[in-house]
């Protein structure tokens, strides 16, 4: 197989260390785009064989084929080597293990250093947001804390191929750090305080891709997806706007743009397993046909609990729970969206 070269670019713009954890398919995208941008990175995995590949062939094949990374990414198994010295730590690993991954590092990470949410869930039993959950793990201030969310497909940034995203936290300095250390002639970033904005986007449109992957798997057409990806960018907004987001976030990057992008892309995981999902698999089955990480299969749940707890109507994500979690067949989805009462479009 041919590799898709990705040489570094200007590499004397600064002199930031970055530690990126998880050595999946966009912790190692992160990292070669963050080496791209200058920076110097190590990637932290549990798997000996790919830090390994990562750091001696430039390669992480299991996560990335095809894919030749900067020579300035190296992959270690000693997370605390991967934290040492470093200006930006960044999580990329699935979002309910972040907590128990995070917490004994406590003390391995410097008082200036800036963590980065790389993950799109909500913590099951907690609700809590990643960001939250990296601020607390790390028992360290939220002002230290970034949120990157956006249309961000790893396998096509691997390539190279350009895409912008949203970098948010409540401190513009952090964010600017976090833009500096990952901007490039591929990827764009841009700057917002609204974390918890951003944060639901990323969280709530895995689930809305489900939907989307689930119609499509019942051989459903556009008009359903239009309608689909429509009503659930709403139901994303009236529970953002109940947490205190702002609603400018919702037409954004972050909002509807990745909802786009993974309700429309066959590299999505979460529209892949709600596709097998639709045709007919097990819940268990989905999963293991998809591969890698569809954080929306746990996440519906937080998310409705969170909506509920707040009383907002979030029936598209009301109906994956039931589907996925509650033994709902597959072919009462659609009429259970439809049945519901009459309301007017902007109610
Ligand atoms: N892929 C994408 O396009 C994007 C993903 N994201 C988000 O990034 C996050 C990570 O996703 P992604 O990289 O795609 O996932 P992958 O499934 O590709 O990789 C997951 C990584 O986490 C590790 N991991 C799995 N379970 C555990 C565990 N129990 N403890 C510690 N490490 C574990 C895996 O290690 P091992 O290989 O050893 O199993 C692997 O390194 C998710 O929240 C996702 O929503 C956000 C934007 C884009
Ligand atoms: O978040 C993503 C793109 O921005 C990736 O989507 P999946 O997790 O469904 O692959």
């Amino acid at each position: 197989m041919t590799a898709d070269v990705m040489p570094p670019e200007d590499a004397s713009r600064h002199t930031l260390r970055a530690a990126v954890l998880g050595a999946g398919s966009w912790g190692t995208t992160f990292a070669a785009v963050m080496a791209d941008a200058g920076c110097t990175v190590t990637v932290w995995g549990r798997d000996e064989k790919t830090c390994r590949q990562i750091t001696e062939d430039h390669r992480n094949e299991g996560y990335l084929p095809g894919v030749e990374l900067p020579a300035g990414v190296t992959a270690t198994t000693d997370v605390r080597a991967a934290l040492a010295g470093a200006d930006i730590v960044a999580v990329a690993v699935p979002s309910q293990v972040a907590r128990r991954t995070l917490e004994p590092l406590r003390d391995a990470i410097g008082p200036s250093t800036v963590a980065v949410s790389l993950m799109k869930g909500v913590e099951l039993s907690t609700d809590r947001r990643m960001s939250e959950v990296v601020a607390e793990a790390l028992a360290i201030p939220q002002d230290r804390v970034a949120v990157v969310s956006g249309p961000n497909l790893a396998r096509e940034i691997a390539r190279r191929q350009p895409t912008a995203t949203v970098i948010a936290s409540t401190s513009d300095a952090t964010a600017q750090l976090v833009a500096r250390a990952c901007a490039s002639s591929y990827f764009r970033p841009y700057t917002n305080r609204d974390v918890v904005g951003v944060e639901l986007c990323g969280a709530v449109k895995n689930v809305i891709a489900l939907a989307v992957g689930i119609s499509q798997g019942r051989g459903l057409g556009y008009n359903t997806m239009a309608t689909v990806i429509t009503r659930g960018l709403v139901e994303i907004t009236r529970l953002g706007l109940a947490l205190g987001a702002d609603a400018d976030t919702f037409p954004g990057l972050a909002g509807m743009g990745d909802l786009m992008a993974t309700c429309a892309s066959p590299d999505s995981r979460n529209h892949t397993l709600g596709g097998h999902i639709g045709r007919g698999m097990s819940l268990d089955e989905a999963i293991a046909a998809t591969g890698g990480t569809a954080e929306g299969v746990k996440s519906c749940r937080s998310v409705l609990e969170l909506a509920t707890s707040l009383g907002v109507e979030m029936p598209i994500t009301h109906a994956v729970v039931r589907v996925l979690h509650e033994g709902l067949p597959v072919d009462q989805l659609a009429p259970l969206l439809l049945a519901r009462p009459h309301k007017a479009e902007g109610a």
